[in-house]
């Protein structure tokens, strides 16, 4: 399935509420295959948290601080997706992002999102045009991107879950 290289890029957040929303983005980020995130400095601790859950639970997603958001949209060589509420339809966009034919930056906001970035981006794209959650329009986004396939992602790690009809089984490596 790592047929491209997908970058999330999480922009700011508002200080102490938004810790635990950053983790999440990155776990969902890890977990529907993107393979790394670029936090601000601020989030060394979510760093930790999110590398924590990496050597656990398996794969090799990166996790970089890195304040200079404006020079990796402008650098980035692929192509770059905001989402937003006020962008176009995710549905206008699915045989596009199936195709997967070049490196995908994902930018997400926290709070109000500076005009520069709609400007940078090469796609606005919305997952409903209600206001929600930067998680859920992320597993969203990644769900299209790689077509349900990221649901049966190995992570080959030390610790594996086994699923199950009933209660918890897991193996240690
Ligand atoms: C709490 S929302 C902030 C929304 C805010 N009104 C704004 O100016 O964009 C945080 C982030 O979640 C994502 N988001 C929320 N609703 C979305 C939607 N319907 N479609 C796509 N992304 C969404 C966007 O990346 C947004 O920046």
């Amino acid at each position: 399935m790592k047929d491209i290289k997908v970058k999330v890029l999480r922009l700011g957040h508002r200080p102490g509420r938004d810790k635990r929303l950053t983790t999440h983005v990155g776990l969902v980020a890890r977990a529907f295959g993107a393979d790394e995130i670029s936090l601000s400095k601020d989030d060394e601790k979510v760093k930790e948290s999110i590398i924590d859950v990496t050597k656990r639970f398996g794969g090799n997603f990166k996790v970089e601080i890195n304040d200079e958001w404006k020079q990796t949209m402008k650098n980035w060589k692929g192509d770059i997706y905001h989402l937003t509420m006020y962008g176009e339809k995710i549905s206008s966009y699915e045989e596009k992002l199936k195709k997967r034919d070049k490196d995908v930056l994902i930018v997400l906001g926290a709070e109000k999102v500076p005009r520069i970035v709609y400007d940078l981006a090469d796609y606005n794209i919305s997952v409903t045009n209600q206001p929600h959650s930067e998680v859920a329009a992320l597993a969203i986004f990644l769900d299209r991107l790689f077509d349900g396939k990221e649901l049966n992602l190995d992570f080959d790690g030390e610790i594996k879950v086994i699923p199950q009809a009933e209660g918890k089984y897991i193996e240690k490596n």
